[in-house]
């Protein structure tokens, strides 16, 4: 029945003898992947649909990417609530298979994120049905903030990937928790789904006309207000890599580190085996002396071996 307890795990912290050797760096790598439902996002999804099932609630409505409706349809299980979760089209069959064994009611809806957010919208406007939404709610960004709070020791930096900003507003909400408001965290997107890039550049929010890479789970056209909220009173730095660096960082990664990661994930380490982590700390003052990295691995369902083999194939990685 109800539970207060987290519904998330603590996670395995450990440095990374390979990507520590190739930059020269200390990596240390945070296992959100090992979560319940298989991402980072039960932490502030599971903190958010307790208090709402706390409060009292008819029925929860999701919308998603397809990992924070993993979350959303394994929380609800756990407080035996019951959950409509709409997802984009882009969402893969294994994942909308996935949400309905969790026993929550699945509609494929809109061609991206955004199309399938708003039918969820439209259906909580019925009588005692509450809306969770996937990255923009300052609970969310509290859940996720235990990230942070479960390092062993204060990091020079922290990466991590941005799709709708809701890890990225977790992570400083966590470094600022641990009075740790000097620790400059790197933004990752993929081209084709870097609305908080254009945003920084715009000093306001950006919509994307659709979006144009394969990391789907990044795929919000336009970042919360959050994320330029904090990125004002917190050292942020932006940046973007490729889908082909992205594919060959995930069949890198699990050679090197045995963990299987969609293209979302794998975007956040792709800066270090691409190189652009020890171009940015020569060109960035505030990364000059970066020693120890705390990578986010924020995990996700959205990948198979088969679909891995089919982008090398594509990318000719
Ligand atoms: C469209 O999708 C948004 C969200 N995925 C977000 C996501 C992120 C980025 O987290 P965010 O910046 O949205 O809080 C990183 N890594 C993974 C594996 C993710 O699934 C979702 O599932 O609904």
């Amino acid at each position: 029945q109800f539970t207060d307890e987290p519904l998330h795990f603590r996670t395995p912290y450990r440095e990374s003898p390979s990507l520590s050797k190739l930059t020269g760096l200390n990596v240390w790598l945070k296992f959100e992947n090992g979560q319940p439902s298989g991402s980072f996002k039960i932490r502030g999804i599971g903190h958010m649909c307790q208090k709402c099932v706390l409060k009292g609630c008819k029925r929860l409505v999701c919308s998603s990417g397809g990992n924070a409706g993993m979350a959303a349809a394994y929380a609800a299980r756990k407080l035996s609530a019951p959950i409509t979760i709409f997802v984009p089209q882009t969402t893969s069959n294994l994942t909308v298979q996935n949400l309905k064994q969790e026993g929550a009611e699945v509609q494929v809806i809109g061609s991206v994120w955004d199309e399938a957010n708003d039918a969820a919208l439209e259906f909580t406007k019925q009588d005692g049905f509450v809306y969770v939404p996937p990255f923009d709610n300052p609970l969310l960004w509290e859940g996720h903030s235990s990230i942070i709070k479960e390092l062993d020791s204060k990091p020079d930096m922290v990466i991590c990937s941005v799709g709708g900003g809701g890890l990225l507003c977790g992570v400083v909400q966590g470094l600022q928790a641990c009075g740790w408001n000097d620790v400059p965290v790197l933004a990752v997107e993929t081209v084709g789904a870097h609305s908080f890039n254009e945003a920084l550049i715009a000093g306001h929010l950006v919509t994307l006309p659709g979006i144009a890479s394969i990391a789907k789970s990044l795929g919000a056209k336009t970042v919360c207000q959050g994320t330029l909220e904090v990125a004002k009173e917190h050292p942020i730095i932006a940046c973007t890599v490729t889908d082909k660096d992205t594919v060959k960082s995930m069949s890198t990664f699990l050679d090197d580190e045995k963990v299987l990661v969609e293209p979302a994930c794998a975007a956040s380490f792709a800066v270090l085996y691409n190189g652009q982590i020890n171009k940015l700390m020569q060109e960035r003052v505030e990364l000059k002396n970066v020693k120890k990295v705390a990578v986010i691995v924020c995990g996700g369902t959205q990948i198979t071996i088969g679909q891995l083999n089919q982008w090398k194939k594509e990318f000719d990685v």
